[in-house]
């Protein structure tokens, strides 16, 4: 049934079987659409790497340069990158794992990934839980022997205040708020410090120790001593040196308006002006975050089918690129593969390669010196391990909970950064059982949706009514699912890496002693993701605009780079990094893709009056 035509995407079984025929897709390839007209390509772009910022990087050419020619190398076999989403058997049906990240802020660079919802048609796939669930509200820490729910405004102010006041977590803490804006700012002369420094001069050193660095794991699996506090928090940094203090600078904000930068501005018009499906954006608003009924990867499964259906993109999979080539008038860049038949001339290069594989392809002539293209960006290891458990509700209600530096080594000798409560993130069958619910008239329903009304069942936004809502796990009692993230910095010096075994026993042992589990888990999985969070330490800033530098100088705006590296490590970051190079090449100017590092152009956003909303005049 297949044809031998040329290499074909060739993504990993989806979760969803909603998938373009394997055989539909080589047979377009057979014929990319650009072969069969006359006009010639006006770019001709290879994009190096077939994660999600590769592939969004296709997608938005598709779009701002519909004429375009697109090849998208891949190492590996499979597309999608650390987007993983796995649906495992259990006694009585299937269970979803992620692998890598399971869901999506749709606030600020966030909009991009709403808006693709949008566009790939994925929003009747999606699961929304509301800003009133126990997921958005409940966020634990884990200090130093026992789980502390982080304060909330809707506790009310007694319990919060209880919990500031006897918790050791929060010790001197609030005082130091309040002291915060007597405080002397920096000395001018320091150009950048670790977030740990940063904070425990503005606040202390137990705020960081015992609060900050168990945030900064839930992000950056990062050593909060190490990550930078200029790179993090741009914006705090500047308003100490404008304002003189932290606290200094948000009441300027309030009362003026806040400054962002000019690109920051730019790209909210565009947002802005984008024409949304009115029941999609009224749900976002009551939404922390988003999924999907298969998990995260069925953004990168759709993003491939759209770029197939398009047919002006080539995938090549299983061919690692071993070197690029700048021609000697600049005009193009020669992408060179171990197969001489999957080399090829391109007018223009997107790496979304981390910075060493970069490194290792773009080596420079000798007679250019022998100085690397970006200078070293370390990135740690995080091992995710996915457990599913028969009975329910082993943990609290809530998102999950993160371990901070500050905890002692005999309460987390496995070096655990938290661990996730996956099934706060989805509705279980139950919950979707239309018999438990108190509807007496179905259609009463429908209407007041159409006319706008947002319908929840439970915390969760019923989106795609009158279909049955989407569930993530397809089994009819709901059991308990977690992950427990491993590693990151913390085994940074470690010789070797746990294996499977030894990681599913160090998860087990997380487990048992922090939520009490001795439960025997029904499935689970343990992934090792390599170098997976690049670190954003002390002195990224400078590092970047020499890599800006270095690329501009070398490639002279024909070769861009994209990905977790530069502005933001989630999955909306890279959707943003792809955004803003396409926009560099669709305007033609001489970028690299970093152009904005360091920028000094900022703008003043009108002040919003308490009960405004953004949008509002
Ligand atoms: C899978 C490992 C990841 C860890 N950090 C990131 C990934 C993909 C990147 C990341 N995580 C979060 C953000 C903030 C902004 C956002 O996009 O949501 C980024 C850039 C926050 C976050 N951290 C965890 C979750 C479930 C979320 C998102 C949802 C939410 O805030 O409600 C958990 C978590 N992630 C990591 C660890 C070690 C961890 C621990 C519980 C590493």
């Amino acid at each position: 049934m297949l044809c031998n035509g040329p290499r074909l995407p060739r993504p990993r079984a989806p979760a969803s079987p909603a998938y373009a025929c394997p055989c539909v897709a080589q047979c377009r390839w057979a014929r990319p659409r650009w072969q069969s007209t006359d006009s010639k390509p006006t770019h001709d772009v290879a994009i190096l790497g077939g994660g999600i910022t590769g592939l969004a990087s296709a997608y938005y050419l598709t779009k701002e340069l519909p004429k375009a020619r697109i090849t998208i190398y891949e190492a590996s076999e499979r597309i999608g990158g650390w987007l993983s989403s796995k649906r495992v058997p259990v006694k009585d049906g299937t269970v979803l794992f992620e692998a890598g990240p399971r869901t999506l802020r749709p606030s600020s660079n966030g909009v991009l990934s709403a808006r693709l919802m949008q566009e790939l048609d994925l929003a009747k796939d999606a699961i929304f839980p509301q800003k009133t669930s126990p997921a958005a509200r409940n966020r634990y820490v884990y200090y130093p022997d026992h789980l502390v729910r982080m304060p909330h405004p809707s506790f009310g102010f007694a319990e919060n205040a209880w919990s500031l006041m006897t918790e050791p977590i929060f010790r001197g803490t609030p005082w130091a708020a309040v002291q915060e804006i007597f405080k002397d700012a920096r000395d001018k002369g320091v150009q950048d410090e670790s977030v740990g420094d940063f904070f425990s001069r503005r606040l202390t050193f137990n705020t960081v120790d015992r609060i900050l660095s168990g945030v900064l794991h839930g992000i950056y699996a990062g050593d909060a001593w190490k990550l930078s506090a200029k790179s993090l928090f741009p914006g705090l940094w500047r308003d100490e040196a404008k304002a003189g203090s932290v606290f200094a600078g948000m009441l300027k904000s309030r009362a003026e308006g806040p400054e962002i930068t000019k690109r920051e501005a730019d790209y909210l018009q565009d947002m802005k002006e984008y024409e949304w499906d009115d029941l999609l954006r009224a749900t976002l608003r009551e939404s922390t975050v988003f999924t999907f009924r298969d998990g995260l990867q069925m953004l990168s499964d759709r993003l491939v089918r759209n770029l197939v259906e398009k047919g002006n993109v080539e995938f090549r999979t299983s061919t690692p690129v071993r070197s690029i080539a700048a021609a000697q008038d600049y005009g193009s860049i020669s992408v060179n593969a171990d197969d001489p038949a999957q080399s090829g001339s391109y007018t223009h290069v997107i790496s979304a390669l981390s910075p060493g594989h970069l490194n290792n392809v773009a080596r420079q002539p000798e007679e250019r010196g022998t100085a690397i293209l970006i200078p070293t960006i370390p990135a740690v290891t995080v091992m995710t391990v996915n457990l599913y458990y028969r009975t329910p509700d082993l943990n609290p209600p809530g998102f999950g909970y993160l371990i901070p530096q500050a905890t002692p080594f005999e309460n987390n000798p496995e070096r655990a950064l938290g661990v996730i409560f996956d099934t706060a993130y989805s509705p279980s069958t139950k919950d979707i059982d239309l018999n438990n619910w108190q509807i007496d008239n179905i259609s009463q329903l429908q209407q007041a949706r159409e006319q706008g009304q947002l319908i929840n069942v439970n915390d969760f936004a019923w989106y795609n009514m009158p279909e049955r809502p989407n569930v993530q796990d397809d089994v009819p009692e709901r059991g308990t699912k977690l992950t427990v993230m491993l590693g990151g910095h913390w085994w940074n010096e470690w010789p070797s890496f746990p294996d499977e075994k030894e990681g599913l026993a160090m998860a087990k042992s997380v487990l048992q002693r922090h939520l009490n589990i001795t439960e025997e888990p029904e499935a689970w999985a343990v992934n090792l993701q390599r170098d997976c969070i690049p670190q954003y330490n002390v002195g990224h800033e400078e590092r970047l605009k020499t890599a800006h530098s270095n690329v501009r100088r070398e490639y002279k705006g024909r070769l861009r780079v994209a990905g977790s590296w530069m502005s933001g490590v989630g999955v909306n970051d890279c959707l943003r990094s792809a955004w803003d190079v396409v926009q560099g090449l669709r305007k033609g100017v001489d970028g690299t893709g970093l152009e904005h590092i360091g920028t000094t152009e900022y703008v003043r956003l009108k002040a919003v009056k308490p009960g405004q909303r953004e949008g509002d005049e």
